[in-house]
C-alpha cells in the first residue's frame, strides 16, 4: 500500500483561513508555578491526560494545561512525545490546535495550548446535543476542520485521531483539530526495532486498513474523519455501545457503516450521505483527499463560523460547569508468558460478547494479521478523586491492534477474573485457554517511506522470534535470543534487524509549512 502523503506544499492551499496568530512571540514559561491550574474542576479527560483549565500568570491568561503522568510511559516514548509537542508548536493553522509550550515538572509532562472555551463537538453534544446537530452546523464544523486536516496532510502528516473530542471549539466559533500527535506518540510503539505498525486508536473510528495493520496512510484520517461526520450526526458513532473488540469484528466484515436517513432526529440530504460514503469506502484508494473533499457539494451549506456562536454555543454552560464522565475502562493487561486478563468494565459487562468478538475477530485471519488488544493504562489502582492535579487519569477506550505475537497455533490463554469466566476455544483457534503464549512469532512490518513497500514486504514475510508483552497502551518486545530488549526503561535496543524508524520519528524532523 502507498504510505505516501499529498505532496507538501510550500504554502497553503488557496482559500485556507488565515493562522491565528496569537502569542506567536511570546516564550511560555516551564515553571508550574506560572500557571494558577484549576485543579478541582478538571475540563477534559483523555486515554493518558487530564486537561484544567488554567491562567498564565505572566501574561494573565487563560489556557488550558494538558496533563500526562509520565510514570505510565517508557523513556522514548517520552521523548517522543516531547518532539511531537515541539512539532504540534510550529503549526500555525487556524483549524489546528497551537501548542503554545511544553515542560515536564516532577512525573508530570504539562502540555499548555489555547483554552477552547466551548469544549469538543463531543462535549457539546453530551451535553447540549445528544441526536447529533443540524446539518448545516454540521458542514460548518466539518468543513472547518477538513481544511485543518488538508494542512497537515499536505505538511506529510497524518492526525490518527479524528473523532469529534478531537475536534474542539473556541468562542468565536472556530473549529481547531486537536491532540494531533502527542496520542499517537503515547500509543505508537517508540521502539525502533520493535513491531512496526501497532496503532492504538479509539477503535469506532479507526480505519479497517489500520485494524488489520495492513499498513495505513493519510487515508486512515479520511475514514476517522467519515466515522466523525456520522458521530456529529447522530451523537455517536457507528457501533460506540459494542465492546471494542466487536468494534473492530464488525468493522472488518461488514459493510462499512452509512447514513441512515430514516432514523436521525434531524432531517439529511443525499448530499451528505454521500459525502460520508466517500469517505468511509474500505478501500483507502477510493477515499478522496482532504483537499478533494473540501470540494463536495455537501460544504456549500457550510456557514461563516459566527453561526455556530449563535446556532449552539450561546447556552453552553462552562466547560468546568459541565458534567464529565469519568470513564471507567477495562484493565486489560498480558502478562509476560500467562494470560490476558481482562475486567469489562459496567458499560460493556457482556462476556459473551466480548468473547466471541475476540475469537470472530482473529478467525480465518492470516498469519501475522491477527487482533490484538491492550489497554491504554496498565495502572489498575484507578484513583477517582478528581481534585488533585496527581490525578491518575480515567481509562478509557483505546485499543492497539498490532501484528501477532504469535503464530496461529500458539495459543493465548484468556481469564476473566473479575466475571469468573474462562474462554475455552479448540486448539486450532488462534486463542486457546489451554496453554500459556509461549515465544512467538512475529511478523515484523515497518510503516512505509514511499517507495519502500517492496521492502516491507519482504519484511512482513520473515517471522522474527519474539514475545510481545503488554505493558499498558504499549507493545514491550523482548526476543527468545536476547537480540532485542526494551526494559521498562525502554532504552535498551540490541537488535540487528534493520528496521525503519516509526512514522512519529520519521515526521518529527519535518517542519510543518505553508503558514499563511
Ligand atoms: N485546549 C482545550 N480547551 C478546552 N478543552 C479541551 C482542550 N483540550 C482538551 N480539552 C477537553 O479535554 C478532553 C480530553 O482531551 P484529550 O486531548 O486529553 O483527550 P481525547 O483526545 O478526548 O482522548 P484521547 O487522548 O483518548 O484521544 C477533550 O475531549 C476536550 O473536551
Amino acid at each position: 500500500m502507498d504510505r505516501t502523503v499529498p505532496k507538501r506544499s510550500s504554502s497553503m492551499p488557496s482559500g485556507s483561513p488565515p493562522a491565528a496568530n496569537l502569542l506567536d512571540d511570546h516564550i511560555f514559561s516551564s515553571n508550574v508555578e506560572d500557571y494558577d491550574i484549576n485543579a478541582n474542576s478538571p475540563i477534559g479527560y483523555g486515554a493518558s491526560a487530564i486537561v484544567y483549565g488554567a491562567v498564565y500568570k505572566p501574561l494573565n491568561k487563560k489556557v488550558a494545561v494538558k496533563m500526562i503522568d509520565l510514570d505510565f510511559f517508557e523513556r522514548n516514548q517520552i521523548d517522543e512525545v516531547r518532539r511531537e509537542t515541539q512539532l504540534m508548536s510550529l503549526s500555525k493553522h487556524a483549524n489546528v490546535l497551537r501548542v503554545y509550550g511544553s515542560f515536564v515538572n516532577e512525573s508530570k509532562l504539562f502540555i499548555v495550548t489555547p483554552y477552547m472555551s466551548a469544549g469538543s463537538c463531543s462535549d457539546i453534544m453530551k451535553t447540549a446535543h445528544p441526536d447529533g446537530f443540524e446539518e448545516n452546523i454540521i458542514a460548518t464544523i466539518l468543513k472547518q476542520a477538513l481544511q485543518g486536516l488538508d494542512y497537515l496532510h499536505k505538511n506529510g502528516h497524518i492526525h490518527r485521531d479524528v473523532k469529534a473530542g478531537n475536534l474542539l471549539v473556541d468562542k468565536d466559533g472556530s473549529v481547531l483539530l486537536a491532540d494531533f500527535g502527542v496520542s499517537s506518540s503515547l500509543t505508537e510503539n517508540g521502539d525502533r526495532k520493535g513491531i512496526r505498525r501497532t496503532f492504538v486508536g479509539t477503535p469506532c473510528w479507526m480505519a479497517p486498513e489500520v485494524m488489520e495493520h495492513a499498513g495505513y496512510d493519510y487515508k486512515a484520517d479520511i475514514w476517522s474523519f467519515g466515522i466523525t461526520s456520522l458521530e456529529l450526526a447522530t451523537g455517536n458513532a457507528p457501533f460506540a455501545k459494542y465492546p471494542p473488540l466487536k468494534v473492530i469484528m464488525v468493522t472488518l466484515s461488514k459493510e462499512p457503516p452509512t447514513l441512515d436517513r430514516e432514523s436521525t432526529k434531524h432531517k439529511y440530504t443525499k448530499t451528505f450521505k454521500d459525502m460520508i460514503d466517500m469517505c468511509l469506502h474500505k478501500d483507502p484508494t477510493k477515499r478522496p483527499s482532504a483537499e478533494k473533499l473540501l470540494s463536495h457539494p455537501f460544504y456549500r451549506v457550510a456557514k461563516r463560523k459566527d453561526y455556530l456562536v449563535s446556532k449552539i454555543l450561546q447556552h453552553l454552560p462552562p466547560l468546568e460547569e459541565r458534567p464529565h464522565k469519568r470513564v471507567q475502562q477495562k484493565p486489560i493487561t498480558y502478562t509476560k508468558g500467562v494470560t490476558w486478563d481482562f475486567a469489562v468494565d459496567s458499560e460493556h459487562r457482556d462476556n459473551d460478547d466480548q468473547e466471541n468478538s475476540i475469537l470472530q475477530a482473529n478467525e480465518g485471519k492470516p498469519e501475522g494479521k491477527r487482533v490484538e488488544f491492550s489497554d491504554t493504562n496498565d495502572n489498575t489502582d484507578t484513583k477517582s478523586d478528581s481534585s488533585a492535579v496527581t490525578n491518575v487519569p480515567p481509562k478509557k477506550s483505546r485499543f492497539l491492534v498490532g501484528d501477532a505475537a504469535t503464530e496461529s497455533k500458539v495459543p493465548l490463554s484468556l481469564s476473566v477474573p473479575t466475571i469468573s469466566s474462562t474462554v475455552s476455544v479448540t486448539p486450532q483457534s488462534p486463542l486457546s485457554r489451554s496453554q500459556p503464549p509461549s515465544a512467538g512469532t512475529n511478523f515484523v512490518s515497518n510503516p512505509l517511506s514511499p517507495g519502500e513497500k517492496d521492502e516491507q514486504n519482504a519484511q512482513r514475510l520473515q517471522p522474527q522470534q519474539s514475545q510481545e508483552i503488554r505493558k499498558g497502551r504499549f507493545s514491550v518486545i523482548e526476543s527468545n535470543g536476547s537480540k532485542e530488549k526494551t526494559s521498562s526503561s525502554g532504552s535498551q535496543h540490541e537488535s540487528d534487524n534493520n528496521q525503519r524508524p516509526p512514522i512519529s520519528k520519521e515526521r518529527s524532523n519535518e517542519k510543518l509549512t505553508g503558514d499563511p
